[in-house]
């Protein structure tokens, strides 16, 4: 399925709109093929090596969907594509039917209600884990100007909904840089649904999580799934096969394999470049 067939007046009647809004996607986003994400023979080239080659893939509305594949598969290029952060060198890549993510600015994609969460967290130490919380409500309203506001009725029940979400409830107080690795990550994962991304993208969610963490992540973003679209990209597969409804396999820029973790598992061509025999 392509949105090829989108006219090109319907896309930049949108794209007019969003740049013009503070929450643009707001029951705006166009998903009545059932895919809010289409990526269509996208290449990037690196000095002549295709880091991403013709690959092809869409995500489902409310999917939560898990990329496996070898170191240099094109994992982190294609989440870079996404997130306007690398221009494909040809191909096309949309949200929802009518937005072309190769037309936007990174900053404007996550307007448009794109997260990524990267693999190292990035919260603000100093700060309590509920003050992290409230400045990624405001937005992009300045971080002294958000944090002498007083917060609306609204914004509290907001965060206290995002807390017990991300099973902080009872580390409210406590200072973000005072967390363990894996509270620090759902922190962070906190403070990216504050803004309320339908498609959120995750690298490698449960790096360096002990045992106990990894389960609550699995647990998290189960919860997440169907609310919103999310990619995960992780190696770790006892937490794929824990979370899993549909696997991308990429292997040298494109996809390999597709399907449920144990039909991926026992493909040959899967388990020749990446599972090992
Ligand atoms: N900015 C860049 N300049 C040159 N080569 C790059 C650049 N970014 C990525 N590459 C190359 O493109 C290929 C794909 O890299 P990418 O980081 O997307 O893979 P990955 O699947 O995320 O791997 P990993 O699992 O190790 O994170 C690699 O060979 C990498 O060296």
């Amino acid at each position: 399925m392509s949105a090829a067939s989108t006219t090109q007046s319907q896309r930049e009647n949108w794209e007019g709109e969003a740049r013009g809004l503070a929450h643009p996607v707001d029951g705006k986003l166009d998903t009545r093929h059932g895919a809010i994400l289409y990526l269509d023979d996208v290449t990037v080239s690196f000095d002549g090596f295709r880091a991403l080659n013709k690959l092809t893939l869409d995500i489902g509305v409310g999917e939560l969907r898990c990329i496996i594949g070898p170191n240099g598969a094109g994992k982190t290029t294609m989440m870079d594509v996404i997130t306007g952060k690398t221009r494909p060198d040809s191909g096309s890549v949309f949200f929802g039917q009518t937005i072309d993510l190769t037309r936007h600015t990174e900053p404007e994609i996550a307007q448009l209600g794109i997260g990524r969460k990267f693999q190292k967290p990035t919260v603000f130490e100093a700060m309590s884990v509920h003050d992290n919380l409230a400045l990624a409500l405001a937005g992009n309203k300045s971080v002294w100007a958000s944090l002498r506001s007083r917060l609306t009725g609204a914004q509290r029940d907001r965060i206290g909904e995002l807390l017990a979400t991300i099973r902080l409830t009872e580390q409210h107080q406590r200072q973000a840089g005072l967390l363990s690795h894996g509270q620090k990550q759902w922190l962070e994962i906190g403070m990216l649904l504050a803004q309320e991304p339908q498609l959120l993208l995750l690298d490698e969610p449960v790096a360096g999580m002990t045992d106990a963490e990894t389960e609550k992540t699995a647990e998290l973003l189960l919860t997440l799934k169907g609310k919103h679209s999310l990619m995960v990209v992780e190696h770790d597969m006892d937490f794929v096969g824990s979370i899993a409804q549909k696997v991308t396999v990429l292997a040298e820029g494109s996809v390999l394999a597709e399907g449920s973790l144990a039909q991926v598992q026992a493909d040959e061509r899967v388990i020749e470049v990446y599972l090992g025999r």
